[in-house]
């Protein structure tokens, strides 16, 4: 075997070892085995040595055990020091090693990032604080609220179950009246319940019950009375103003003042209002200035509204009254929407409502008398009356007048100061449907244009005039009346209008007409004694109709809009004007006339004849 560095050489000699050398190996194999003894060799153990000597066999033996141990030895040595030169294969680094630096740098941004995040958690914390605070608030407001609602609802239901239990009292207090019995003893809650509420003791009794019921009945029926007079109370308070008005009114209206009503039209920028059944009020840049009139229509009124109001006018006229009804107002404010209607007459206005309620009437009263009912329809154009019954086309109809071709229209009044226009050819109509074919004939020859102000403006006054006359059929007795229904031209600023040529001219002559009506109606409100009828052909035509023998109904239509502010107050301070005059109808009552009738009347009671002179 080679000499390697370090390793143990061989052993070649094979000599024996001296035998001093064997007590040592004794020595080392005995503290081998871990059984060294320490204590010294004692003569015994001396001469037991000498006894065993070893023979040259055992000590070659001996010799071999030793160098097998030797070798043994050896190759133990060699391993360890292969061992140590054996590189040592690199240590795998533990995960934690690795993550180490990310998580010291993770941890220093922690670390950087605690300061602001305790500021933040701070505010944070603040805030809930404050949130919490408010929350707390708000639930105890919430739980006072409940507290509150349930003290109101407890009271609530607490009144009501009382009432309920006065009710059920009563029912049952109401039974045993009708039987007559006496509460029984299973019934004791319900006789507490009837003491609760009537005093103790009162219904122990068969009689006691029955006083007692009498008493709640008479306290139920004052109660009523108590209730309906408190409610009777409340109505006569209330339309008590409105009743002071109307009564003032038929007084008036007795007395024979021109009745006058106001109707509002639809429009925008209202500066009108009606603020009663009888009153306006309009304001103005001066302040509110407040009408009074016998009846005020507002936008909302309908065509019936106003025509059941207008209508008893009709019953007059047939039983022999001058009746005129007209509409008065600015242009556009409502005049022919009132007196004619619409245009397809899906709302019928004042005139074709009067035809269909005269023929109406005598439907009523024909078994009584015999009718006759005639009418002529003029206009009155440039001043200038023109019969609508007789037709010329276009521009003819105008020129016609002015050269004299058709027949001359004149205003003439009878002995009893009733007007009528002669030359004006009179028609009869046997039907309401008659006279409305009449009445659209008429419409046919009219003047309408357009201004700025409404498409289908009148150019002229409308006059239509309804004669009925009626024959007693017992006593041959004959009465006339006469319903005049005037749809008067617009008032109008030229201007505002925008009329032009010969439209300005209609302008200013309408304008003179109406302004010759405000004169004559001034005249008559303040009881001038001279009237200026003759100033213009509308008021010759209306004089019968204002301050002569007639029921007069004058219907002032405005408009509500800002922009007709002017034209609005004149008309209303001009019907208000209108409203003081006092017709004839009254004062006639005392008339030789009237007395006459009355005569009249008197020989029809006691069932004498009566002649035709004597009405
Ligand atoms: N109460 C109302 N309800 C509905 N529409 C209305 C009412 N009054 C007026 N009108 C409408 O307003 C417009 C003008 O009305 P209307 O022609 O009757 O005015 P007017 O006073 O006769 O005018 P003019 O004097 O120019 O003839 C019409 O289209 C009419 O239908």
């Amino acid at each position: 075997m080679e000499d390697l560095p370090g390793s143990v050489p061989e052993l070649k000699d094979e000599r024996p070892c001296p035998i001093i050398h064997n007590t040592q190996f004794d020595q080392y194999e005995d503290s081998a085995a871990g059984q060294t003894s320490k204590r010294p060799p004692t003569s015994t153990d001396r001469r037991s040595q000498r006894s065993q000597i070893p023979t040259l066999e055992g000590a070659k033996a001996r010799l071999v055990q030793l160098k097998e141990r030797l070798y043994q030895r050896e190759r133990e040595i060699t391993e360890l020091l292969e061992e140590e030169r054996t590189p040592v294969p690199p240590i795998a680094l533990p995960y934690c090693t690795i993550l180490l630096p990310t998580l010291i740098h993770k941890a220093h941004e922690i670390c950087r990032a605690v300061p602001e995040t305790r500021v933040l958690l701070k505010l944070i914390g603040e805030e809930n604080q404050l949130a919490l605070a408010e929350a707390r608030e708000k639930l105890d407001h919430l739980h006072a609220e409940e507290d509150k609602e349930s003290d109101e609802y407890e009271s609530t239901l607490s009144l009501l179950q009382e009432t309920v239990r006065e009710y059920e009292a009563t029912q049952l207090a109401l039974r045993f009246i009708k039987t007559g019995e006496s509460p029984e003893i299973n019934e004791s809650d319900a006789v507490t319940e009837l003491e609760a509420v009537l005093g103790r003791g009162a219904v122990r009794t068969t009689e006691g019950v029955k006083l007692v019921g009498q008493q709640l009945l008479s306290l139920q029926d004052q109660l009523k009375q108590i209730k309906e007079e408190k409610n009777k109370i409340i109505e006569n308070y209330t339309s008590e103003r409105t009743m002071r008005k109307k009564y003032y009114n038929m007084v008036e209206d007795m007395k024979g003042k021109i009745r006058v009503f106001c109707r509002i039209r639809p429009g925008g920028a209202i500066v009108v209002e009606k603020t009663d059944e009888y009153s306006v009020t309009v304001e103005t840049p001066r302040g509110q200035r407040e009408f009074q009139f016998d009846k005020v229509f507002t936008a909302e009124a309908s065509q019936d509204d106003l025509f059941l109001d207008a209508s008893r006018l009709i019953q007059s006229a047939m039983d022999g009254y001058n009746v005129c009804i007209f509409a008065y107002g600015q242009t556009g404010s409502g005049k022919t929407f009132t007196m004619v209607g619409d245009k397809d007459q899906k709302n019928p206005g004042i005139m074709p409502r009067s035809f269909n309620a005269i023929f109406d009437i005598i439907q009523e009263n024909r078994a009584k008398f015999e009718f006759k009912v005639s009418a002529y329809m003029l206009e009155l154009y440039n001043d200038k009356l023109q019969d609508l019954f007789v037709s010329l086309p276009g521009e003819a109809h105008a020129q016609s007048q002015s050269h004299g071709q058709a027949r001359r229209v004149e205003i003439k009044r009878n002995r009893k100061g009733v007007v009528f226009a002669q030359g004006a050819e009179t028609k009869e109509a046997s039907s309401a449907q008659e006279l409305y074919a009449l009445f659209q004939q008429a419409c046919a020859n009219r003047h309408i244009s357009a201004t700025k102000m409404n498409v289908e403006s009148s150019r002229s006054h409308l006059l239509v005039g309804i004669m009925v006359e009626s024959k007693n059929l017992t006593n041959g007795s004959v009465c006339k009346g006469k319903l005049s229904l005037v749809d008067l031209a617009g008032s109008e600023r030229a201007a505002k209008t925008g009329a032009k040529d010969h439209q300005l001219k209609e302008a200013n002559s309408i304008n003179k007409s109406l302004s010759a009506l405000g004169d004559v109606i001034s005249a008559l409100s303040a009881e001038l004694p001279h009237v200026p009828y003759r100033n213009s052909k509308l008021t010759q035509v209306m004089q019968d109709s204002l301050g002569g023998n007639a029921k007069t109904l004058m219907i002032v239509n405005i408009s509500p809009s800002e922009c007709n502010l002017d034209e609005t107050l004149t008309s209303l301070i001009y019907a208000t004007r209108a409203k003081n005059i006092t017709n004839n109808v009254q004062r006639n009552l005392e008339s030789k006339e009237i007395a006459q009738l009355k005569e009249v009347i008197m020989k029809l009671r006691s069932g004498q004849t009566v002649e035709d002179e004597d009405i």
